[in-house]
């Protein structure tokens, strides 16, 4: 991301955060603020929970951090984000709040390599936890981390690196501070943090908090030192105004906080209960993200940085110096913790310590893949349990709307009718009034005859009749009002509205039942998935312990037999001989490892052709001379590789104790034919002196590579025809263990123009080159240097290409395929069609390399290490 790891000392004398013209001339309290070249400042605002959210950006790199982002407004911070075309890399919690869900886990779902950030004393899981005189960089800018304790232990404030801005989060309020009374609160605390934190910055340092309730948006440490009804008291004034503060509990809280403590990401490793690599931890805490940068004095380390967790799950043989070799210390490679020794075990052999070695790693690997899961299941049901209760609570006003607007159309309806009816029956009084008296008046006129009175009533008639046409109008309209044609009229709207509303609650009803059944589902799945690791579990204990037991009797078969070293001192020359019948490709895995010390692939025996089945015993004894353990071969149905199932490993122990007599019945016999064969092979040569053919072998350019290195002298005569055998690339060893093997011009031979692939160094011997490889546990992509190492037949990758920082190695008798990621299992990879897998049988490594090119040339490279080449 072109984030640079710089000392936050340097940072901070070397230039201004943000120019003093933009953060203080330019900045007027509005929400929005932008340097044409400088810091690009939002103030958005989450209303539910009165919750502010920040982002910055570098407005030339585009490098943005977000500042306690809110579950609920995520799309719209992801929107404009979007819009100014900025790169969020730092998604940071100020702590871990308790009103709100934060949007940190669902922002690194959205957006590839956003890390979340918060203190190392929330006890929450980010990709980095922070702690004081941290530096988040953001292009040429960052923010400085103070600890403010108080309202929470993990609470910190986030200043510009010019202090012309502080992100005091819930320490310090406008006019006000955080409460102090749960999730670790202290009065003490508080106002210690915030006189000796914040109110030390400079006074026109902007204040942002994470909340306000009242619709202050920033306030000036200098205004809050004048100002703030609560921190300008004495401390035991201060505890006192804490203590009497009666605020009713954050409606979400239950819900928030343990949602907050899993949300950001992966996993503590202090949290963890499971047992890690002292080695491993101590390696990691050297480590720092690029975008986080710490004090120059190395107190504090990034206990869970990044990069220590993206490949904590390396192989063995990446956490191990490098000068150890995997197998020959095995103890001291991954770490795991290995069951104690039974006090009267003989001494271990190492085929069985290999194998109950994998088992415990696999146990352990399954205790932190229950832990991750559980984590990753709960955070899912925590934001469902999130989003469900936003959803609900929608339901419910819009509910709530429905029912005043249906109260309020009732009442409409009524007081409409109602009241024109009640108008309607005073005209109708008063036209009766007026009718009566006009017919008392016509009475008299008839008995008096006046020509005036008669002037008069024929007015009043007129006065009459024309109130009567009136009176007969409105009761019409009333009467048609009455009939609903008018109040349809009216009351359209307020209908509209009801059936918005309506629509609106049954989307509601249905997104809740959705949800509900969502959540149901994933507590199920968790269910689920936990029970089915639980089972893994206890299979592999069962193992563990049938594993010890058959170590006890391999070690009592030895006792029977004779030392351990008699099973090797059987010559190849007698044991190939013996296993005449076996595959080629059995013999050439023997062959070139004096200690078979991983088991062959399930999926690499399916896929030889050559593998026969072979009858279990002979088999066994047969690979015995290279495994010196005789239960460690790829047929043994009693071990087998981790690919295939558990079940497979539960053995029998009378099976084994039968099979073992037949070993050693098989051995005795072997003996025998091989002192048979000595003593043939002495007769044929008294009776052919000089046939030229018994010793054209010796001329073969593998024989002379091997007899230089004095292999012929201790062995008998046919043993050179074997060593022969076992060096020519048609057998199947590796590649470059061939005489006189370069590796750049096998390359080229195999038609790759390395001369004009950029990116990939290939001599005789080394090939290096970055490539991008994902973490083990946690799946981040990071540039490394690799070196791909004949001499020392390894494949390691480095911090860079100075090759001062080794990050981890791929010894070549680990790698059993190497393969393109056609199916695109790395879904995460930031270039797909450049990906391809290095397949140990520890783990899967995914690479991406630069080109195309260069990715085939680096695939050929890494295939002539494995002994499987001769299937391509
Ligand atoms: N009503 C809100 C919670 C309000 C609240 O308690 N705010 C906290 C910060 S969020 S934990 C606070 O410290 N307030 C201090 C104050 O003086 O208001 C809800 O229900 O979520």
């Amino acid at each position: 991301m072109g984030m640079s790891v710089r000392s936050v000392r340097a940072l901070l004398s070397a230039r201004s955060f943000i120019s003093r013209s933009c953060s203080l001339g330019v900045h007027t309290g509005v929400r929005a603020m932008e340097c044409s070249k400088g810091v690009l400042f939002r103030q958005l605002f989450e209303s539910s929970s009165s919750t502010y959210t920040y982002l910055l950006a570098d407005a030339s790199s585009r490098e943005a951090v977000l500042i306690d982002p809110v579950l609920e407004t995520v799309d719209r911070d992801l929107k404009l984000i979007e819009e100014l075309r900025l790169k969020l890399t730092v998604a940071a919690n100020t702590h871990c709040h308790a009103d709100h869900v934060t949007g940190t886990g669902l922002l690194k779902k959205r957006v590839f390599g956003v890390k979340s950030a918060i203190s190392k004393h929330s006890g929450a899981r980010a990709d980095i936890l922070l702690t004081e005189g941290d530096a988040i960089t953001f292009g040429k800018y960052c923010l400085t981390v103070r600890e403010t304790p108080g309202h929470t232990d993990g609470c910190m404030t986030f200043v510009t690196g010019d202090e012309t801005m502080a992100f005091t989060g819930d320490a310090l309020l406008i006019r006000g501070c955080g409460r102090t009374d749960f999730q670790q609160g202290c009065s003490q605390k508080l106002y210690n943090s915030v006189h000796k934190k914040i109110f030390t910055l400079p006074g026109h340092c902007l204040i942002y908090p994470a909340h306000d309730y009242k619709g202050q948006t920033v306030s000036t440490v200098e205004e809050e030192r004048k100002f703030n009804p609560r921190l300008t008291r004495s401390l035991e004034e201060f505890v006192e105004i804490m203590k009497n503060l009666n605020l009713p509990k954050p409606a979400k809280i239950d819900m928030a906080v343990p949602a907050n403590l899993l949300s950001s990401g992966r996993v503590n490793r202090k949290c963890r209960t499971d047992t890690m690599d002292t080695q491993k931890s101590q390696w990691d805490h050297r480590r720092t993200p690029s975008w986080l940068t710490r004090p120059a004095d190395g107190r504090s380390s990034a206990s869970s940085g990044a990069e220590s967790d993206s490949e904590g799950s390396s192989t063995e043989s990446e956490r191990v110096s490098p000068d150890v070799h995997p197998v020959t210390c095995p103890k001291t490679r991954g770490g795991a913790v290995l069951h104690p020794p039974h006090p009267q075990a003989p001494p271990r052999r190492p085929g069985i310590d290999t194998k109950a070695l994998t088992t415990q790693r696999r146990i352990t690997e399954l205790n932190q893949q229950k832990e991750e899961l559980k984590i990753e299941l709960q955070l899912e049901i925590a934001l469902l349990q999130g989003e469900l209760q936003t959803e609900k609570e929608r339901l419910h006003k819009h509910t709530a709307q429905l029912q005043t607007l249906q109260e309020s159309k009732q009442k409409l309806t009524l007081s409409n009718t109602q009241q024109e009816r009640v108008k309607l029956e005073k005209e109708r009084l008063r036209v009766e009034n007026m009718k009566t008296r006009w017919m008392e008046r016509k009475k008299l006129s008839q008995t008096e005859e006046q020509t005036d009175t008669m002037l008069q009533l024929q007015q009043e008639k007129e006065a009459l009749d024309s109130a009567v046409r009136a009176f007969e109008d409105w009761e019409f309209r009333v009467l048609e009002m009455e009939s609903g044609l008018e109040e349809e009229k009216m009351e359209g709207e307020t209908e509209r509205e009801i059936t918005r509303e309506q629509h609106a609650i049954n989307s509601s009803q249905e997104r809740v039942r959705q949800l509900e059944q969502q959540l149901k589902e994933m507590q199920r799945e968790k269910e689920r998935k936990m029970s089915l690791l639980r089972e893994e579990k206890r299979e592999l204990l069962h193992q563990t312990h049938l594993i010890l037991k058959e170590n006890k009797l391999v070690s009592d078969w030895v006792n029977i037999t004779g030392s351990a070293s008699s099973m090797a001192s059987l010559s190849p020359q007698t044991n190939h001989k013996a296993v005449q019948d076996m595959s080629n490709s059995t013999r050439r895995r023997s062959s070139h490892r004096k200690v078979t010390e991983r088991p062959m692939s399930v999926q690499g025996l399916m896929r030889n052709p050559d593998t026969p089945p072979l009858p279990h015993s002979r088999h066994r004894l047969s690979n015995g001379n290279a495994n010196a353990n005789g239960f460690h071969t790829p047929t043994n149905s009693t071990c087998s590789s981790r690919a295939a199932s558990p079940s497979l490993h539960l053995v029998n122990l009378v099976e084994i104790e039968r099979k073992l007599r037949e070993a050693k019945a098989e051995r005795e016999r072997l003996l025998k034919e091989r002192e048979e064969r000595k003593r043939l092979t002495v007769e044929d040569r008294q009776e052919e002196p000089d046939d030229p053919n018994t010793h054209a072998h010796l001329n073969t350019p593998a024989y002379t590579h091997l007899h230089s290195q004095g292999h012929t002298n201790s062995h008998s005569e046919e043993e050179p025809k074997e060593i022969h055998a076992q060096n020519s690339p048609e057998h199947g060893v590796p590649l470059f263990l061939t005489v006189n093997f370069d590796l750049r011009a096998h390359v080229e031979n195999l038609g790759h123009g390395v001369a004009g692939c950029l990116g990939v160094q290939l001599s005789s011997r080394r090939c290096c080159g970055f490539l991008t490889k994902r973490g083990g546990r946690v799946k981040t992509w990071r540039r490394r240097w690799f070196l791909f190492d004949l001499d020392h037949r390894r494949l390691a990758y480095y911090t860079d290409q100075d090759e001062k920082k080794l990050k981890g190695v791929i010894y070549f008798q680990a790698i059993e395929e190497v393969y393109y990621d056609h199916l695109r299992t790395a879904n995460t990879s930031p270039r797909p069609s450049l990906t391809f897998c290095v397949k140990t049988y520890e783990r899967l490594f995914f690479l991406v390399a630069p080109s195309a090119e260069s990715m085939r040339i680096w695939m050929d490279v890494i295939v002539t290490a494995t002994d499987e080449h001769s299937r391509y």
